[in-house]
């Protein structure tokens, strides 16, 4: 193939399309699709994906890729198809679809240098610059920029002196280790010895160590630790030639230390084999099937997941298994690690770029067949998927909030399609879009509605906490909730607090004017931090010291008022002295591996009690935690967001389900403002059915999903005037252009209506069947393209929001 069809990396409407370039004739026959190449564009050298080579083009004079950057495409053909398919999905730049899909190390990044067009231009420069140019013809334009003009530059540009290059620089550097390899054999070691001069002590040890430990390859590092000798003895030998060095490339694994139990296959229950026979059925006869599991916590699911993967495996494919924020849940991958050993590559946030680059590899080498990780690994690049899992299908971190705005169940379902294969979401309370579909039979329901060994699920109780309030209790804690936290310390049980965090900050106020302290380039209030006394914005990152009187009024009562985990600790600590605490939040997680030090801590059982935020809701399974608290279950039902209801019933039900996993029964509290509000009751009585039941019917009410789809527009300037002139020309471009059954709110301001200084409006709409919506969209984009990369307006598309913020 003479020709290349590539996507450049410039993320642009205009530049949203693929470019010909010329094949040099040493690569021709050797580049293929999905491969990365350095290419010429406009003044400067870019990254692009090659997705199509040609015979012919119908351009005239084309110019040449001017590197290759893989050996192996890095895109399968079938990726690539993805790639178009989530541009037409979710309307982003094909270049952005193709880099969410590969891990972060392999992004392009580029440098400036500043180049001499000529030896000979040394002379003529300015003699600013002489200086950086007498050793190197090139030079980093960072270090020039900050000695010299740009003035001064751009003149000896202009003079053609000296030209800016971008550089490709590569980030994903592989980490290599050198080897030491001993030349001779072992009976000619004598010999060589014996010409090494007495003296020279150091050789002779290090030979003497080849020789006592019958070696033939050991790593540098390890010759050097062993011998306790320096590098230069070493190198010495290495010109002798009785030793040689190279480097051989390593991966690092993050888990390398770790032993996993090996686990075996687990006799299934009757509810178990109910469910996974259809799965494998599916597995042998090359079907695609979506199979909705659902099943109370802690009625083995994974299980099930796991014996269903082992099938996969065995008829020589691979799978994907999603879970949420993986990292959070160490547990989790022991239990994958313990099943399938060395077959499993794990992907997830908590691993350096480094580190998921090597798992990334792992798997395009086919040295692993299942990878275990967070929402991305969805792209794992296998060429065989025998199986797509996705657990607690409900999490809204499958959903990316930035371009490209996928679903990864979306993609799952695609690519299973494209494989032939099933895709198992698995959740104890489905999202109503799911389950609405399985209602339907377009996904197949398994149900398992017993827990492992018909344990029965803890008893719930709601404490109603204006009540507390009125009978003179103003802690946050109630008294059965201590009275039955002070019952398991006594009994050397464990428990678990949650407090839920989201839609809730610790926000500063004035006592006496009600002034509430908020970012000044946001509408939101800012959020306390005891450490430093900070008020810090969540959105933008300002920061401002705490005050010690009111701003507005000049007042001194002025106090944080909300919960953080921290107040709640203290506070515990005051009422259960004895008690050993765990307070696991972004504070005491931050490092890497906190998270799971802690938890392990807690399982050796070496904490009563266990304080968290979201981050201990879901996946956890301690034999001995008896009991649940739930500090305050309706923070998050006040949120504008038309999900509220069902966020609360899936984190409460997710919650209770920590409890009483094993042989002790287990008991929840929850604890609330609004003990009447049908998703704390039903959320209680574990009564998902009804719940669906009576979501749905406000979801039809008003028009929500699943009965309606959504498409959300956010328009955004640093002009008010301006943002609210865009978004009525769009409400009405769509509403001549969209059906007459489609219904389009707004213009509206956001529910943060400025973030950075911006201002935020918005438009929805509410559509079931709309052929012309992304065609629509697409013109809207194209018509505001000017402006949106000259004056600095910004519009979003979200083809399926998760929420209205
Ligand atoms: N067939 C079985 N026989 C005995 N024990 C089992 C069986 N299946 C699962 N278990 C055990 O029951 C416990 C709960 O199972 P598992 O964690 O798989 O449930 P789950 O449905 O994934 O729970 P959750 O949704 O709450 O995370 C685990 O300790 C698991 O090892
Ligand atoms: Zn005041
Ligand atoms: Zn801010």
């Amino acid at each position: 193939m003479k020709y290349a069809s590539v996507i450049v990396d410039v993320p642009s409407m205009q530049t949203d399309r693929s470019f010909d370039y010329k094949i040099p004739e040493e690569w021709q026959g050797f580049l293929t699709p999905g491969m990365r190449v350095v290419v010429p564009f406009g003044p400067r050298k870019i990254q692009g994906f090659v997705v199509e080579t040609k015979e012919h083009s119908d351009f005239k004079r084309l110019k040449s890729i001017t590197e290759c950057l893989d050996l192996t495409p890095c895109l399968t053909k079938e990726l690539l198809q993805v790639g178009h398919w989530l541009t037409e999905k979710t309307l982003c730049f094909k270049i952005s679809a193709f880099q969410a899909m590969l891990p972060a190390a392999m992004k392009a990044k580029y440098e400036k240098v500043l180049s001499l067009t000529q030896d000979e231009h040394l002379l003529n420069i300015s003699d600013q610059l002489k200086p950086f140019f007498q050793k190197q013809s090139q030079v980093d334009f960072k270090e020039i920029e900050q000695v010299v003009s740009l003035k001064t530059i751009q003149k000896d540009i202009e003079n053609g002196y000296v030209e800016l290059i971008y550089k490709v620089k590569q980030k994903g550097n592989k980490k290599r280790i050198k080897m030491i390899n001993l030349n001779v054999s072992f009976s000619e070691l004598e010999d060589k010895m014996n010409n090494i001069p007495v003296n020279a002590k150091k050789q002779l040890e290090v030979l003497q160590y080849f020789k006592d430990n019958e070696v033939k390859t050991i790593t540098l590092q390890d010759l050097l630790a062993a011998t306790n000798v320096s590098d230069a003895s070493v190198k010495a030998l290495i010109a002798k030639e009785i030793l040689s060095e190279k480097y051989q490339e390593v991966y690092r694994d993050p888990y390398q230390d770790r032993e996993f139990k090996k686990t075996n296959a687990l006799l299934l229950n009757h509810e178990q084999q109910q469910a996974i026979k259809p799965i494998l059925s599916s597995i042998e006869e090359n079907e695609h099937h979506v199979f909705l599991m659902y099943g109370v916590t802690g009625s083995g699911k994974t299980e099930v997941y796991l014996q269903s993967i082992e099938e996969v495996l065995k008829n020589g494919k691979e799978a994907i298994v999603l879970v949420p924020e993986i990292s959070l849940t160490p547990q989790m991958v022991n239990r994958f690690k313990g099943r399938f050993g060395s077959k499993v590559a794990v992907l997830h946030s908590g691993l350096s770029t480094g580190e998921k680059y090597d798992e990334w590899r792992k798997i395009q080498r086919k040295e692993v067949q299942l990878v275990v990780g967070a929402r991305s690994a969805i792209f794992a690049p296998f060429e065989n998927l025998g199986m797509i899992i996705i657990d607690e299908e409900h999490e809204s971190s499958y959903k990316q909030e930035e371009n490209p705005r996928y679903h990864a169940r979306d993609v799952a379902i695609y690519r299973a399609r494209n494989h032939r294969c099933p895709v198992v979401l698995g959740s104890a309370t489905p999202t109503l879009e799911s389950f609405a579909r399985a209602q339907k039979g377009v996904y197949k329901l398994l149900s398992l509605k017993e827990r492992v060994n018909k344990r029965s699920m803890p008893a719930v109780d709601i404490v109603d906490m204006r009540e507390e309030l009125r009978n003179g209790n103003r802690s946050m804690f109630s008294t059965s909730l201590i009275e039955k936290l002070t019952e398991r310390l006594e009994k050397g049980e464990q428990s678990v607090l949650f407090l839920n965090k989201r839609g809730y900050s610790s926000f500063v106020m004035c006592r006496d004017c009600g002034f509430v302290i908020q970012c000044p380039h946001c509408d939101i209030s800012l959020t306390y931090h005891r450490f430093g006394q900070q008020l810090k914005c969540h959105y933008c990152g300002h920061e401002e010291h705490m005050p010690n009187v009111c701003p507005e009024c000049q007042s001194e009562h002025i106090r944080f008022f909300g919960t953080g985990t921290q107040r709640v600790e203290e506070e515990l600590v005051k009422v259960l002295p004895e008690s050993r605490i765990i307070r696991m939040d972004v504070d005491t997680t931050g490092k890497k591996g906190a998270h799971e030090k802690l938890l392990t801590k807690f399982g050796n059982k070496e904490a009563d009690i266990l304080l968290g935020t979201q981050m201990i809701a879901k996946g956890l399974d301690f034999p001995d935690v008896t009991l649940v608290g739930v500090l305050t279950a309706d923070t998050m039902l006040h949120l504008p967001d038309f999900r509220a209801s069902e966020k609360t019933f899936q984190l409460l039900t997710q919650v209770s389900g920590r409890a009483g996993r094993h042989e002790l029964p287990g008991e929840v509290i929850i604890q609330t403002y609004t003990p009447e509000h049908y998703s704390i009751q039903l959320a209680s009585q574990y009564d998902y059915d009804a719940f669906y039941e009576q979501e749905m019917f406000l979801r039809k009410s008003h028009a929500y999903p699943p009965y309606y789809y959504l498409t959300l527009i956010t328009i955004s300037h640093p002009e008010i005037t301006k943002v609210v002139a865009v978004t009525e020309k769009i409400v009405q471009y769509l509403n001549r252009n969209l059906s007459n059954t489609t219904k389009i709110l707004g213009p509206v301001a956001s529910p943060i209506p400025r973030i950075k200084d911006r201002y935020r409006y918005q438009c929805m709409v509410k559509y079931k069947r709309e052929n012309n919506l992304h065609e629509t969209l697409r013109k809207i984009i194209d018509h505001f393209q000017q402006e949106m990369s000259s004056d600095d307006l910004a519009i979003t598309i979200d083809l399926s929001p998760n929420t209205m913020m």
